[in-house]
């Protein structure tokens, strides 16, 4: 390879080349940008082809098309020397293309190995899925220790990155594509994945490699492509270029140097002084920041420094003396940090940095509300000039002020996140990885910014996982181990190798110190919990049902309860299922009661066996036609599921009333006896119930479909992102509910006797109800049948109990309101508990 800066490679693959990945002449237009124009670009087996360029230039967006997410308007992908002509996730993946995304494709409420399991191309048995990712785990993130159980939205974005990882490498992969795997990872891990992917490329994996940091770059690949503006600007030899040379090419023009001057040390003004601060992960942590300094704080994930950082934005509670300016800032609260000038650029930019579905004008001026309303009226002109003007300062990419934020570039959501914070005019910055996913011309104008900021007497604390950064852009830096700060760099101490070298001393002390969850905590996060608290729920309202009544605990009462217990049940079961990805469905209610008008026509005494043979058939066709109708409506239709199926309510009751206007028609009374037909004093609908559960439970916790069907309800996104239908599991949650619900129509049937169209109703609310007290989710993505029927038993033993011990009925609303409201609030807490900062 003898190429140069000056001239660059051919592109166009060669016969002999076209294996590992090959993209040729691809082009994509979003809306206002035209975002790949005519890219050829290819990675060989055996290579490690880096992708560069700036923010927005097209990187993730030519990588989405390799990996089958997105369509390219044209241009050919070719993987390992077959064409994709139909490209899909699925189709790259079983040709061998694993992805590292910049945003890592994980549904938050599934677990680790469920996450990793979803991904594969032929995926193992779920039940399996702990002991298959526990040394893939191991191997992708060094020292970072990983729970394969553990649920995704108790990990930090370190932790995040490092499954992300895992899944790709557990393909064992033909071609690895890794879109910015290391903004995240400290230099112990970095170094860690940079072997792995040389050892990868030994073995003949193709590797594309995008990042921001040119001395990886520089590093770990063989070639070098550069892309600006949508548009291939030339393929290099690695070993040919300097870094300053790569910066330049990014760039289009040289550039300076990356990081500005330093304080000259003159000034002796403090702006911050933090004074044995004492927090959750970190105590007695000492901070001065001088005016013009730049403090930096570095660390092993876990040991304290991103606790002490947020406590000083506010978003923790501690303890101790912080003083801005002299003056006394408050602690513990966020409002009265921003009051008092102290601004947080947050480390988690998607969950914490932007709101993603609402336009750039919004996310840049959302911080700085004050300035651009009067009397809490929003003023539109000054707030779209004040977005223009930040968008400016910092060079946002972006078709127009008004797309969502969430379509830009990574690196330019970052550039909004900061010009926000910056635009609140703060007298502290504390700046959490403020350079992840910007490129490099990027990344020396925010240094260059953070330091005039400094300059004006503004408080600048950088927390970063990139030493250089660090040794580059700050005056001080301080290297917290266990919660304390450890050592402390400055002048000619403050080099990289030095703070590196700190954080790997530290290491070994973390992995000691690296706080778990306590099991409870873990136990209360997990899926087993609501069964426990439903059951004492249950257990103590027998015991109160006694106590009033001794008869509470005879055949005749609990077999009653169980009885109501199994209607509901099986209604709850349907709506569980629709919750699980995210929707809701009003119209189970007055399916059950269309079923019973139905069958009042159908299955009567003295119905003819081909009468009854299609009572049983229109049944189960009505429950199909209905899941589909809901489905069509939500999915196709657009509607949210609130709306689309109370549209479907209203048309079910309306054509109830119009076949039984007033209640009429008996249901048989040979089949009422048969549906009531118990075993000692439990009713067989229950056993069936429970039956069912049971079942129900085993797919949902350990088998594919059960696993993707939460993937769905968790994050869409994700799910998609790996190749999962989510149209297809919303379909099978749709009519599989109105199905379940037609179900239970059955001992309705028996309950009631007769056609009455109202004879469902209260199962909306009380169907919702038992899948939310056992543990259900509104939000889709968790949730359990066993929890649906404990749910089901507690809510069917409030009435019994109700009656026992002789309250007015409107107790049965005062307890039900009451239970619900407890345990959703317990079952949200409860999973904080797991969460480890
Ligand atoms: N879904 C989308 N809808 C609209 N525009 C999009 C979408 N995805 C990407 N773009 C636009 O396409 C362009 C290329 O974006 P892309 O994410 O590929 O850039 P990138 O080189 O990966 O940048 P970064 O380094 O910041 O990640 C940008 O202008 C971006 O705003």
């Amino acid at each position: 390879m003898t190429s140069s800066t000056s001239t660059p490679h051919d592109p166009s693959p060669t016969s002999a080349d076209t294996a590992g990945l090959s993209l040729v002449g691809v082009s994509k237009r979003f809306p206002g940008v035209l975002a790949l124009d005519d890219v050829t670009f290819e990675a060989r087996p055996g290579e490690i082809h880096a992708l560069v360029g700036e923010n927005g230039a097209g990187k993730s967006t030519l990588m989405a098309i390799a990996a089958g997410s997105l369509r390219a308007d044209s241009g050919a992908v070719m993987i390992s020397d077959v064409d994709l002509a139909r490209p899909s996730v699925k189709a790259a993946r079983a040709l061998g293309l694993a992805i590292v995304r910049q945003h890592p494709a994980l549904a938050a409420d599934l677990s680790i190995a469920e996450n990793m399991l979803i991904a594969q191309p032929t995926p193992g048995a779920a039940r399996r899925a702990r002991a298959w990712a526990e040394p893939l785990l191991r191997a992708a993130g060094n020292d970072v220790r990983i729970e394969p159980t553990a649920r995704v939205e108790t990990l930090v974005p370190e932790q995040r990155f490092i499954v992300e990882i895992a899944k790709a490498l557990a393909q064992k992969p033909k071609v690895l594509v890794l879109d910015e795997p290391t903004e995240h990872l400290r230099a112990a891990n970095v170094a860690g994945l940079l072997a792995r992917i040389r050892s990868l490329a030994a073995d003949g994996t193709a590797v594309v490699y995008i990042s921001h940091r040119i001395h990886e770059v520089r590093a770990v690949a063989d070639r070098i492509t550069v892309l600006r503006d949508g548009r291939a600007r030339g393929t290099f030899d690695a070993g040919d270029l300097s870094e300053q040379e790569i910066v330049n090419l990014i760039a289009g023009r040289p550039l300076d140097a990356i990081f500005p001057a330093k304080s000259d040390g003159t000034e002796s003004r403090v702006t911050l002084e933090v004074t044995g601060l004492c927090g959750a992960h970190f105590d007695d942590v000492d901070l001065r920041v001088r005016k013009g300094e730049i403090v930096g704080l570095a660390g092993i994930e876990g040991n304290g420094q991103r606790a002490f950082l947020r406590a000083l934005a506010g978003l923790t509670p501690a303890s101790g003396s912080v003083t801005v300016d002299g003056a006394a800032a408050p602690l513990g609260s966020v409002r009265d940090s921003l009051r008092a000038g102290v601004a947080y650029v947050p480390g988690d930019r998607s969950q914490e940095g932007i709101i993603a579905g609402y336009d750039v004008r919004t996310n840049l001026t959302m911080r700085s509300r004050g300035d651009h309303s009067r009397y809490g009226v929003l003023l539109p002109r000054r707030e779209r000039d004040q977005a223009r003007c930040s968008s400016a300062e910092f060079k946002v990419k972006a078709p127009s002020l008004d797309v969502a934020v969430g379509t830009l570039s990574g690196g330019n959501q970052q550039k909004v996140v900061l010009s926000s914070v910056l635009a609140t005019k703060p007298k502290v910055i504390l700046a959490d990885e403020p350079t992840q996913g910007v490129d490099v011309g990027t990344r020396s104008e925010i240094y260059r910014h953070l330091r005039r900021y400094a300059e004006a007497g503004t408080a600048v604390v950088v927390l970063s996982s990139d030493s250089l950064e660090l040794s580059g852009l700050c005056d001080r830096v301080h290297v917290f181990s266990r919660g304390k700060v450890a050592a402390t760099y400055e002048g000619a101490d403050l080099t990289e190798p030095n703070i590196a070298r700190s954080i790997v001393t530290a290491t070994t002390e973390r992995v000691s110190h690296r706080t778990r969850a306590s099991r409870l905590g873990q136990w209360l996060a997990g899926h087993t919990a609501p069964l426990g608290l439903v059951g004492i729920g249950i257990v103590l309202l027998g015991l109160l049902g006694t106590y009033a009544d001794p008869r509470y605990l005879s055949a005749v009462n609990l077999g009653g309860i169980l009885a109501l217990t199994a209607t509901l049940g099986l209604v709850a079961f349907g709506q569980q299922l629709v919750m699980l990805t995210g929707g809701i469905d009003l119209s189970v209610a007055p399916l059950m009661g269309l079923v019973v008008v139905l069958e009042s026509f159908y299955l009567v005494d003295g119905a003819t066996a081909t009468d009854q043979a299609f009572g049983w058939l229109l049944l189960l066709l009505t429950g199909v036609a209905v899941g589909t109708l809901n489905w069509a409506l939500v999915d196709l239709g657009g509607l949210s599921p609130v709306i689309a199926t109370l549209a479907t309510y209203m048309a079910l009751q309306a054509v109830s009333l119009i076949l039984r206007p007033v209640p009429g028609g008996f249901i048989s009374g040979q089949l009422i006896d048969t549906i009531s037909t118990r075993v000692g004093f439990i009713p067989v609908t229950f056993i069936v119930a429970v039956v069912l559960a049971l079942i129900l439970e085993a797919l949902l916790l350990w088998t594919r479909t059960g696993v993707r069907l939460r993937a769905v309800g968790s994050d869409p996104e994700a799910a998609r992102t790996v190749g999962i239908s989510d149209k297809k599991y919303r379909l099978l949650a749709y009519v599989g509910c109105s199905v379940l619900a037609a179900l239970a129509g059955i001992p309705l049937m028996s309950q009631i006797g007769s056609g009455d169209a109202s004879a469902g109703l209260t199962y909306m609310l009380s169907s919702i109800a038992a899948v939310a007290v056992g543990g259900a989710s509104i939000f889709g993505g968790r949730g359990s049948f066993l929890g649906a029927l404990l749910g089901a038993l507690l809510l069917s033993q409030v009435n019994a109990v109700t009656a026992f011990v002789q309250l007015d009925t409107a107790w049965n609303w005062y307890i039900l309101g009451g239970a619900l409201l407890i345990s959703v609030a317990a079952y949200s807490k409860s999973r904080d508990l797991a969460v480890v900062t």
